[in-house]
């Protein structure tokens, strides 16, 4: 079987406004891929992902994310592309003046979802599936960090993705809470043929759970071979 990559990124520049970030990057993920995006604070983690997901405009080479080209995106076409894209945030970003449940009906509701008892059921799905059913009427502000990482995987599950993008996702949580949010991860990926790439500098964690990496450094953007890293 053919297998299908949901980021393909060809000889691209990634610029933050006129500043060039990375040069040269060549990056393709795979479907049901699970992949970290490493390198010092700075190197160009958030502003990579930014561009994968719409957030910076790609201004040369060529990228294509969930089948969707980057070059020629318009900005009417954003939301589509988020439609197909899970993603997680390091501070959550959860809304917070609503419940769990109301956090995740606004993204259902945003991205089309109309039938009520469809719109219930799938959210029930999600929170189930995070842990968090039973924290489903309660405010955002009330939860753990940990649980209120779990309701944004939750979130980033709602429509299905065939990829998620997070960026530094255990970056607010003590290492056991970490630990948890890394077996979510993983498995939802697994579970759902679901596709990670998540920017990290917690070296820990990549070691404790082994996975292709790729690093940017000075400017550059290398896939890491070596099994020892710093
Ligand atoms: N809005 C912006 N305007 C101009 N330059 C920016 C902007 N945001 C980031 N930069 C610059 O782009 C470079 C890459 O930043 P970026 O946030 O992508 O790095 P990072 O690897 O994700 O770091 P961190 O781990 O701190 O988030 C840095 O030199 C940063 O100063």
């Amino acid at each position: 079987m053919e297998v299908k990559n949901v980021i393909e990124v060809n000889q691209s520049s990634i610029y933050q406004r006129n500043h060039l970030v990375l040069s040269d990057v060549n990056f393709t993920l795979a479907e049901g891929e699970f992949v970290y995006l490493i390198g010092k604070t700075g190197s160009g983690k958030s502003s990579l992902l930014k561009v994968l997901y719409g957030d910076l405009p790609l201004k040369n080479g060529n990228g294509k994310v969930v089948g969707m080209d980057l070059k020629t995106l318009k900005t009417s076409k954003i939301p589509d592309l988020r439609r197909h894209l899970g993603i997680v945030f390091q501070d959550f970003q959860l809304l917070t003046d609503r419940s769990v449940e109301e956090n995740l009906k606004f993204v259902l509701k945003a991205t089309g979802w109309k039938d009520k008892n469809t719109i219930e059921a799938r959210i029930d799905e999600v929170l189930d599936s995070v842990g968090m059913l039973s924290k489903k009427k309660m405010m955002p502000f009330r939860l753990s960090g940990g649980e209120q990482q779990r309701v944004s995987i939750a979130r980033a599950l709602l429509n299905h993705p065939e990829l998620i993008l997070a960026d530094e996702p255990t970056g607010n949580l003590d290492p056991e809470t970490s630990n948890e949010i890394m077996n979510l991860l993983l498995s939802v990926s697994k579970q759902n043929n679901c596709a990670v790439l998540m920017a990290t500098h917690d070296y820990d964690i990549i070691r404790r759970y082994p996975a292709r990496k790729v690093r940017c450094e000075e400017g550059r953007f290398l896939e890491v071979t070596e099994e020892l890293i710093d």
